[in-house]
Parts: C-alpha cells; structure tokens; sequence
C-alpha cells in the first residue's frame, strides 16, 4: 500500500514557484532518500506531506486521505531541520511532554531514551545537550505513538559516524517492521546500504527517483576500478596503457581505472589474476556521483539557484 501519493503537485510561496509537478509515491516498508542542493524544496515537499503547505495544483494523499486530516497527523513522525525543545526541561519531561501530545503510551519515553542511548543524560536540561543529543532526542520525540510514517529532515547533523550508523540501522529496524519513511539528507555517503530508492530534487523539480541500479541504468558513468597493493605500479601503469588502458596512479601503490560498460574490467581481472601482487577494488557510480550527475546536467534555465 502507498503511504504517500503526490500526483503532479506544484506549490508556491506567495508568486513563487518553489516545486514543480511532483509526482512521488512511498510504500510501506520503504525508506525513500529525498536529495537535493540548498532550496531544491525538499523541507517544502515534506511540510505538503505533513498538511502544513497546501499544493496550489496536483492532488497529496496521505494514508489514501488528504494530508491535513487529523488520521494522518496521529500516524506520523516528523524530525525536523532544526530541533527546538524548552531548554528548562530534561530529556525525559521534554518526551513526556510531546507523549501527551501524541496520545503515546507513557512507558515509551524511558524505552526511546534508551533506544536512542539518552538514559543515562535523561535528566539533565536539555540546554546542556550537546547538538548531537538533541538530534537523538529530536528522534526519539519523532518515533512517540510508533507511527507509520516517518519524515525526517537531515537527520544525521550533528551526530558522530557511529551515531550516524546506529540511526540508520534503527530506521532499517523499522522499515522491516512496515513503516515507510523520507529521510532528507545532504549526507550522501554511508546511506546507500540503507534506502530503498533515491530521488533528486533540484530547482523544485524531481530529476531522478529509483532504486541506485535503476538510475544507474540511466546514466553513463563509469565504474571505478582500483588496484591496490600493488609491489611495482610505474610497471602495471606501462603495461596497461600498451593494451590501451589509461591508468592513473593513486597514493604510493595503487592505480585507478575508469571504465564504461564493463570495458577494461576484464582486461584488469586477467592481470591480476594472472599476478602474485594486486588486488581489484570495483566500486560502481555512487550515489554522490549520480547525485552530482542529476543536479549537473540540467538545462542552463533549469539550473539551481
Ligand atoms: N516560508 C517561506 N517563504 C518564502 N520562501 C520560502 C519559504 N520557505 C522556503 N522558501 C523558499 O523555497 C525554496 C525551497 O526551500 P526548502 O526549504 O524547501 O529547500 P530545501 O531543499 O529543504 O533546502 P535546504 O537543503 O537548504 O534545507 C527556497 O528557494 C526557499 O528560499
């Protein structure tokens, strides 16, 4: 079942125009990564989700209902940009307090705090949380009453590289259990294990959605291919540009190869194969690279601000 069907919508702000004819879905079960630069209009789209922005054309569903329905609101977690709580509260009032709100069950609080590793800070004010604590608590207020959706707006600022993996397994702990999600991030690298599908937003309008080898399909960019660890570099670098191969060198004893459609890979899988030294390292295009290729390759006009 789709949790959120946008057909065609546009909004503005005043005169204007700030998403153009957006049509995306989101199913149960799946997180959706939503990219793009500094006002693509990703925090916009997620406001539309959450019925505080109304599109000026199209039609937004959520749970089949229109976005502002009071049934949507109770089944949704919002995290947004920029977490703001009342400094005087602890961790624990400040859940207590959004648990009312959202009619959740009062054991939830100690169990989120803990979820999100804030028990043993659970009652200090929270103006003496550090920036990444407050986005934990930000989490932990988004996850109350368990809802069935969840929009998140950059939630990885401000937390440390093994927070940033602990969060994303938990959103992976809840997909599997059918929730769906739209985690808006800058953050490119490290979030590609974990989305179901990406979609590239720029100047307000969707340029790629699809899982990574749907739009690595529709792009021609190369795949990498590194040898490390190799005993004699200068040599493999003659010996593969006689065959035709331009490699470049990278660090002290690595070489990297740029291949189209598979062209070269096997030439470099037979050599070092065929060699003691070497290993190959095949990274595909990553999503910062069809990022990059999404967002750059756009009309002059259609450029971003
Ligand atoms: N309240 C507002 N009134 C007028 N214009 C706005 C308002 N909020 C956002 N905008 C404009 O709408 C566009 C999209 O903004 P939005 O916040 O959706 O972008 P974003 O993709 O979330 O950006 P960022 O990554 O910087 O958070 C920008 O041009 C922004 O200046």
């Amino acid at each position: 079942m789709n949790l959120i069907e946008l057909n065609d919508v546009s909004l503005a702000y005043g005169s204007m125009p700030v998403v153009h004819n957006l049509s995306l879905n989101l199913a149960e079960g799946e997180i959706l990564g939503l990219f793009g630069h500094n006002g693509a209009g990703k925090t916009t789209t997620m406001k539309l989700i959450l019925g505080l922005l109304t599109a000026s054309s199209g039609q937004a569903r959520v749970f089949g209902q229109a976005p502002s329905h009071p049934q949507v609101r109770q089944q949704l977690g919002y995290l947004p940009e920029n977490v703001m709580f009342y400094p005087q509260l602890s961790g624990r009032e400040t859940l207590r307090y959004f648990a009312r709100l959202k009619n959740a069950r009062p054991q939830q609080v100690d169990e989120l705090l803990e979820k999100v590793g804030l028990t043993a800070a659970a009652g200090r004010r929270v103006k003496t949380y550090s920036k990444g604590m407050r986005q934990r608590l930000g989490l932990a207020q988004a996850l109350l009453a368990q809802p069935r959706l969840l929009l998140l707006d950059e939630p990885t600022v401000g937390l440390d590289p093994v927070a940033t993996q602990e969060l994303y397994q938990l959103l992976n702990d809840l997909r599997e259990n059918g929730s769906g999600i739209i985690l808006c991030s800058h953050v490119l690298p490290g979030v590609e294990p974990y989305i179901s599908r990406a979609a590239i937003l720029s100047a307000g309008k969707l340029r790629a959605c699809g899982t990574l080898s749907e739009l690595r399909q529709q792009v021609s960019l190369p795949t990498r291919i590194r040898l490390n660890n190799l005993s004699q570099p200068e040599q493999w670098q003659i010996t593969l540009s006689a065959q035709g191969v331009n490699a470049q060198r990278v660090g002290h004893d690595a070489l990297e190869v740029y291949c189209h459609n598979g062209a070269g890979r096997e030439l470099l899988n037979h050599l070092v194969n065929d060699s003691s030294s070497g290993e190959l390292e095949v990274s595909p295009p990553s999503l910062d690279d069809l990022y990059r290729h999404f967002v750059n390759n756009l009309n002059p006009q259609e450029s971003r601000p």
